[in-house]
């Protein structure tokens, strides 16, 4: 199943410990089929805290969505993730968006993510692999969803002087291809018959 996961990391070493994560989930979780740009962007929710690095990743993965949260969530321990504060600052946070179409509520695991579609952090780094993936509850694409989506927060590739700009200038971003690499992979997932 392919599956979409948000990394994120504010604290110590963001790059060294984005990059071990995503080595884990490809041991752990499944083959990573493509990985987006690192982000830097403006911390959301709390907001005294440092700037995060936020990354997509999509994986093909053969486990159960339970289970697959399972082994992020150790992932996240092992990486000295430590609970501190609601949104708050934290090493590394590893949240599963989508798998596949599943839609799923659980005690532990509510899918897809809930707060996916409020959060620009989330849906610019998903624009660059899988703009076109229809979120099964909206039925709205990413880049629908990044339209409508009313959070202004920077969201910058880091590393990169390139601006993403704010919600109004960002359906042309469907151009994504034209701000990133050319032939950059781009997944997408069915738009589900209504
Ligand atoms: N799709 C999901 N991905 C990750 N965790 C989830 C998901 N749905 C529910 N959860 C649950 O959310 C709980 C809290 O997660 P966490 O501590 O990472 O929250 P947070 O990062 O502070 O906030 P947020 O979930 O808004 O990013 C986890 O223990 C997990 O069981
Ligand atoms: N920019 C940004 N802000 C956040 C993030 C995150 O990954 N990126 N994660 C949070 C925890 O839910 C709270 N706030």
């Amino acid at each position: 199943m392919i599956t979409f996961f948000l990394l994120g990391a504010n604290l110590g070493d963001r790059v060294g410990t984005l990059a071990r994560a995503v080595s884990l989930i490809g041991e752990r979780v499944g083959r990573v089929v493509v990985q987006s740009s690192l982000y830097e962007t403006a911390p959301w929710g709390v907001t005294d805290q440092p700037a995060f690095l936020n990354q997509v990743l999509a994986v093909d993965t053969a486990l159960e969505p339970e289970a697959a949260l399972v082994k992020t969530q150790a992932i996240e321990h092992e990486l000295g993730r430590v609970r501190h504060e609601h949104w708050g600052a934290r090493t590394i946070d590893i949240d599963l968006l989508y798998y596949g179409q599943l839609i799923w509520q659980s005690p532990t695991l509510t899918l897809p993510h809930p707060l996916l579609h409020q959060r620009r952090f989330t849906l610019v780094p998903l624009a660059e692999i899988a703009p076109d993936a229809v979120h099964p509850v909206f039925n709205r694409t990413t880049l629908e969803l990044l339209s409508d989506c009313v959070d202004m927060g920077t969201v910058t590739i880091f590393n990169s002087p390139i601006n993403i700009p704010h919600t109004e200038n960002v359906v042309p971003l469907c151009s994504v291809c034209y701000q990133f690499p050319k032939n950059h992979p781009r997944l997408c997932l069915p738009r589900s018959t209504p």
